[in-house]
């Protein structure tokens, strides 16, 4: 069972009992008739085709709280769209699937590209972006939750504990983002959470100085998690990353816009385990390697508008400090591993680490060498601002989706 230690600025929401799923769901109803509540599924067509899928939407079946499901689908064709349609037509809720490679979308986002405003890469961010962008425009709810679609260990009442701290009419929490445990095949997983984002942030502790910033990231118990629920109006306001900078971009948001006050994190799950990217150390452009470098730049450019000066040199000592920080906890990773009867491969651990100390170097140099880069996509309020009519075209595109029957006939 968890403990109640409050160990940051924000607060952290734990599972000290186990609640009953059925009084969790009850209370969540009652909480919808003040505010009600938006899922937002980011997903590749891919992921329909896999057992956590299904699981995930056999749970939602029960989740009747919900008043709206955001289905975000990336990577698919007509045929694979219309499959789509059949996979989630039996879910309770209002459902909307944003099918982001079909002929409307793209016309939506090509309308955003004539006002400078869709310049990036297609990804989760994009993806997620686009569903909070419907969901804004449908008017309907005023908290969103979004939760990944590759979850393995998934339980009905994930998205009940999720969504609560923003549903619940008697707090006032901005935001707040899930944790767990990731654990697989009897081994501790997070591995970039674990051996490459914690041990950096600590690193960036020791070379910078203890900036309230860091602090604030550093209590965050899973940053990289892709849970996390907010109010529809923040949403309107947030700049979020394109590339794997996602996560730790909307921790950077929500300090910057809000008093820690209004953060949270909670306890969304015993165990959490989904699907797992390979690390090839020889692979230095792609897989996790790649997700790290991309959380890395997000890290650099954050600390640079707080005033931090990077040069060769200060990137070198972060290296070499994020080195030995991540040894040390490779090494509390292990008790903690066998302490809970869990396997760890040390060596496997090390060697991630080594390849990870690189990637510090190389997101630093990419950093120096392109000072003004930006992944970030502005926020729905900025393209609103831009784009008067931009909620009828999304909302329309959508719509038209849904109900054209010749879709994949042609
Ligand atoms: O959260 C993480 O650290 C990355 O997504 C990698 O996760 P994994 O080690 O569980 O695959």
């Amino acid at each position: 069972m968890a403990d109640f230690h409050q160990g940051g600025p924000i607060t952290t929401l734990h599972r000290i009992l186990d609640r009953n799923p059925e009084e969790l769901a009850y209370e969540m109803t009652a909480f919808a008739r003040q505010r009600r509540q938006t899922l937002i599924l980011p997903c590749l067509y891919s992921e329909l085709e896999t057992p956590a899928m299904t699981t995930i939407v056999e749970g939602l079946k029960q989740a009747t709280y919900i008043d709206q499901i955001v289905v975000g689908l990336d990577r698919a064709n007509a045929q694979q769209y219309l499959h789509a349609r059949e996979f989630f037509k039996d879910l309770p809720q209002h459902v909307r699937i944003l099918w982001n490679d079909g002929p409307r979308l793209r016309n939506v986002h090509d309308r955003l590209d004539e006002f400078g405003l869709a310049r990036y890469e297609p990804g989760k961010g994009r993806n997620v972006w686009y569903c909070m962008g419907y969901t804004l425009a449908s008017g309907r709810s005023s908290v969103i939750g979004i939760h990944d679609c590759d979850i393995a260990t998934y339980t009905p009442d994930l998205p009940a504990k999720l969504m609560y701290p923003i549903a619940n009419p008697a707090f006032n929490f901005a935001f707040a983002k899930g944790y767990y445990a990731r654990v697989a095949n009897g081994t501790l997983k997070g591995r970039v959470c674990r051996l490459f984002v914690t041990p950096l942030i600590r690193a960036l502790k020791q070379v910078i100085g203890k900036t309230d910033f860091l602090n604030y990231l550093d209590c965050f118990r899973y940053s990289l998690s892709g849970e996390m629920a907010i109010r529809t109006d923040v949403a309107y306001g947030l700049r979020v990353a394109s590339d794997w900078g996602l996560e730790i971009s909307m921790l950077s948001e929500m300090y910057r816009n809000h008093t820690v006050h209004r953060l949270a994190q909670v306890d969304i799950a015993d165990i959490y385990d989904h699907k797992h990217r390979e690390f090839d150390p020889a692979q230095k452009d792609d897989g996790l390697s790649r997700m790290a470098g991309d959380i890395a730049k997000s890290l650099f450019r954050k600390l640079a508008t707080q005033g931090t000066i990077f040069s060769h040199e200060t990137f070198r000592t972060i290296k070499a400090t994020y080195y030995r920080v991540a040894l040390d906890l490779i090494e509390q990773y292990r008790a903690d591993a066998l302490f809970n009867g869990l396997k760890i491969n040390r060596d496997e651990e090390e060697k991630c680490v080594e390849v990870l100390s690189e990637v510090i170097i190389s997101a630093g140099q990419h950093y120096l060498e392109n000072p003004l880069e930006s992944p970030f996509i502005p926020s729905w309020q900025r393209v609103e601002s831009a784009m008067g009519d931009i909620f009828e075209h999304l909302s329309s595109a959508v719509e038209d989706d849904l109900n054209d029957m010749d879709i994949g006939k042609e």
